[in-house]
């Protein structure tokens, strides 16, 4: 679970009071999620999340983020807005943190999607996309190409206690990724983390998309090699499921689509994927603190992507 920061009710009430929401009913810790303290909240106005930022999110960003949703929620895309106070005020302080109320969504997460369950993955992610095309702030991927090399870096030989030899399979493909990443394609404003437990779903339709606090100026194609290393797998990375991977790309080819040189690039962009989330992975797998009620994820999960993707590009047909 999550909750890296604990809220004492008192100060969830005098919360719910900025907005008018009236007394609080209920709030509980929510399991999911890796970066920020997530709370359920129940008010007598209604059902709520509240975010705590923590760690990799960075206050300065949140201006970006929340005007990406109100541009996102104003052309109709289902995602969650920050509410705002009485006073106008979407970003609050609570416990030390910075924190928003945000809209709750109706729909489940999937661990075990179905192809026409990826396909409405593929086709929200286009027409989200396509709604972004005239999003004009910009923020920096500091977890792109540059930023994995200062990572790895960081982590240094540690990552070998994870498994042996790792630090070198890493700086191997830094080197790879160095020489054949493509430099020219059209870049746009992206999720870029669009995993299963960031799309909420009824059935087969997509209800909610979540988490946009990895969303950067980057290579616009990336989103989708990073949708697809997410998807496209078992958990653990070990059997790769042309079924979804394939419902997938038609998905986003129905309601945006790709350049042939986007569609060329998809082998290096979704290696460079397997190895942003091998990345990050193993940092936090060294660094979670203890008392964290969190459950770390698993870096060698996306190493077996690294290698699959590197074995296989024809998995993206030409
Ligand atoms: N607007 C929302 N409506 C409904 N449920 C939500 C909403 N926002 C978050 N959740 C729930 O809270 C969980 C954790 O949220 P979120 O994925 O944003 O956390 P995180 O720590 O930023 O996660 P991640 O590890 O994916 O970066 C989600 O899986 C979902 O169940
Ligand atoms: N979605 C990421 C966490 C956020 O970077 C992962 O599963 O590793």
């Amino acid at each position: 679970m999550a909750v890296y920061t604990h809220v004492p009710a008192e100060e969830m009430a005098a919360l719910l009071a900025r907005y008018g929401l009236g007394g609080l009913r209920s709030a509980k810790g929510i399991a999911g999620g890796v970066e920020n303290s997530n709370y359920l909240v129940e008010a007598e106005g209604g059902r709520f999340i509240l975010t705590l930022y923590e760690k990799r999110v960075d206050a300065g960003d949140l201006p970006f983020f929340l005007a990406l949703l109100d541009h996102l929620a104003d052309r109709g895309l289902p995602v969650p807005r920050a509410l705002r106070d009485r006073d106008g005020v979407q970003v609050q302080t609570v416990a030390g943190r910075p924190a928003c109320l945000i809209e709750f969504l109706e729909g489940v997460s999937l661990s075990h999607p179905t192809p026409a369950q990826a396909r409405a993955t593929g086709e929200a992610l286009g027409r989200m996309h396509a709604a972004l095309a005239d999003f004009t702030p910009e923020r920096p991927n500091s977890l792109g190409l540059v930023g994995w090399a200062a990572l790895a870096a960081r982590c240094g030989a540690a990552v070998d206690t994870i498994a042996p030899g790792l630090s070198a399979r890493i700086a191997e493909e830094i080197a790879f990724l160095d020489a054949h990443w493509p430099t020219d394609l059209p870049r746009a404003v992206i999720h870029a983390d669009l995993f299963p437990d960031n799309v909420l779903m009824l059935g087969d339709a997509v209800t909610g998309v979540i988490d946009f606090y990895f969303a950067c100026t980057e290579t616009r194609a990336w989103d989708l090699a990073v949708t697809h290393s997410a998807w496209a797998f078992s958990g653990d990375g070990a059997d790769y499921r042309a079924e979804i991977g394939d419902a997938l790309l038609a998905g986003y080819e129905a309601t945006f689509g790709l350049s042939d040189a986007e569609r060329a690039a998809l082998p290096v962009l979704a290696r460079g994927s397997a190895l942003r989330f091998t990345l990050t992975r193993a940092w936090d797998w060294l660094n979670t603190p203890a008392d964290a009620m969190v459950t770390r994820k698993d870096p060698l999960a996306y190493l077996r992507r690294l290698d699959f993707y590197a074995a296989h590009p024809e998995c993206f047909p030409a």
